[in-house]
């Protein structure tokens, strides 16, 4: 075993293509899946690769350090890809505790392993997987680069930015090699129906309302979720310690035209009349302090690691709403509640 890494969060949506990806692409290396199965942690997400050899499975809290002990110990663990973190902005607005138990103190609970753990610190990787929310919201000019001051207005993206000075903390103070990667919304299979593309998906399909905040003029970039763990891979293998890596699509839309457009696409794909699901488009109550826009500057990353989004958006979208219409049942799962009594079933 050349490796042996860590992945938390592996059963959530990120993590997962991050740990098939690595699983498929690095037969040497051992690839041990970290995740306490919340609400969007599925292990369904991972059934095409969880009888490889080099993968393991280990339904774990970060928040517990005692239990992440034996972990390190037991797999003999030299590197981490932290992406374990409670993700969604409207749940942190009701719940921010949550988001300080799982994505600070969760966090320092790893770091603190880790760095107990090993004894020379430069033969291994920390690296913290985060977002460009950190960085605040823009009004219509310019862009978020690696240089861009912290400027977190969510309890959600105030827990992420807690969480990367707590990673550059440790680098400082314990000599901790580590490298922190900042990526705009993404999107792809497996996405947990509480965000706005597999949401809307999801409602269109069922004749359900699209709830748009506010008048859908915030703006977002996306970046379809393989290509995000191809740029991790590049940055877990070949980026600079201590570096930050900002990655994104250069693919801007208001979220009104993201609505717009995966109504075409459904109605196309449903047999419907062109028009037929914007009938469901619905202006509701604007989220509580809501971001205008993000946007990433993805060129450093570009030079330094040759890293290029590979799917067009027109490509990348059309595959998405493929795989939501092809696994209705996943949906009508994550979103009944009933998945912990399939996990029992099928994985218990
Ligand atoms: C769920 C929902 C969302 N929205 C709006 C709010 C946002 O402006 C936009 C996208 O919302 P969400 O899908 O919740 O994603 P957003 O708040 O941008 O945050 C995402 O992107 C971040 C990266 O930028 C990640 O760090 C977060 O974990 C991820 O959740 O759509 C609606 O208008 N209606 C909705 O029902």
């Amino acid at each position: 075993m050349q490796k042996s890494i860590l992945i938390t969060g592996g059963a959530g949506f990120i993590g997962s293509h991050v740990v098939r990806l690595f699983v498929n692409k690095y037969p040497d290396y051992r690839i041990v899946n970290l995740d306490s199965l919340t609400y969007a942690g599925n292990l369904e997400n991972l059934k095409d690769i969880d009888q490889a050899a080099n993968y393991h499975f280990s339904k774990v809290d970060i928040a517990h350090e005692e239990l992440l002990k034996e972990v390190f110990n037991d797999y003999q663990v030299t590197e981490v890809i932290h992406l374990a973190a409670e993700s969604h902005v409207d749940r942190s607005i009701s719940d921010p505790l949550a988001f300080v138990k799982t994505n600070v103190i969760g966090t320092v609970n790893l770091l603190n392993v880790a760095r107990e753990f090993w004894k020379d610190k430069q033969n291994h990787l920390f690296y913290h997987v985060s977002t460009d929310e950190v960085y605040g919201s823009l009004d219509e000019g310019g862009y978020f680069t690696e240089k861009t001051p912290y400027d977190p207005q969510s309890p959600y993206s105030a827990s992420k930015a807690s969480s990367d000075h707590f990673v550059r903390a440790y680098a400082n103070t314990y000599g901790l090699k580590t490298v922190i990667s900042n990526c705009s919304n993404n999107y792809g299979p497996n996405q947990f129906p509480e965000k706005l593309i597999p949401l809307c998906i999801h409602n269109i399909k069922n004749n359900k309302p699209l709830p748009v905040y506010g008048k859908g003029e915030n703006v977002r970039d996306w970046l379809y979720v393989e290509d995000h763990a191809r740029a991790i891979d590049l940055i877990f293998h070949q980026g600079k310690p201590g570096a930050t890596y900002n990655v994104g699509g250069f693919n801007e839309w208001k979220n009104i035209d993201i609505v717009r457009l995966l109504c075409k696409i459904m109605d196309k794909k449903l047999g419907r009349k062109p028009g037929e699901s914007a009938d469901l488009i619905t202006f509701v109550k604007d989220r509580a302090g809501h971001d205008l826009r993000y946007a990433i500057d993805a060129d450093n990353i570009k030079n330094e690691l040759g890293w290029e989004p590979s799917l067009t958006f027109e490509t990348g979208i059309e595959k998405t709403v493929d795989w939501y219409l092809n696994n209705q049942d996943w949906l009508e799962r994550v979103t009944s509640g009933d998945y912990q009594k399939y996990y029992e079933q099928h994985y218990g």
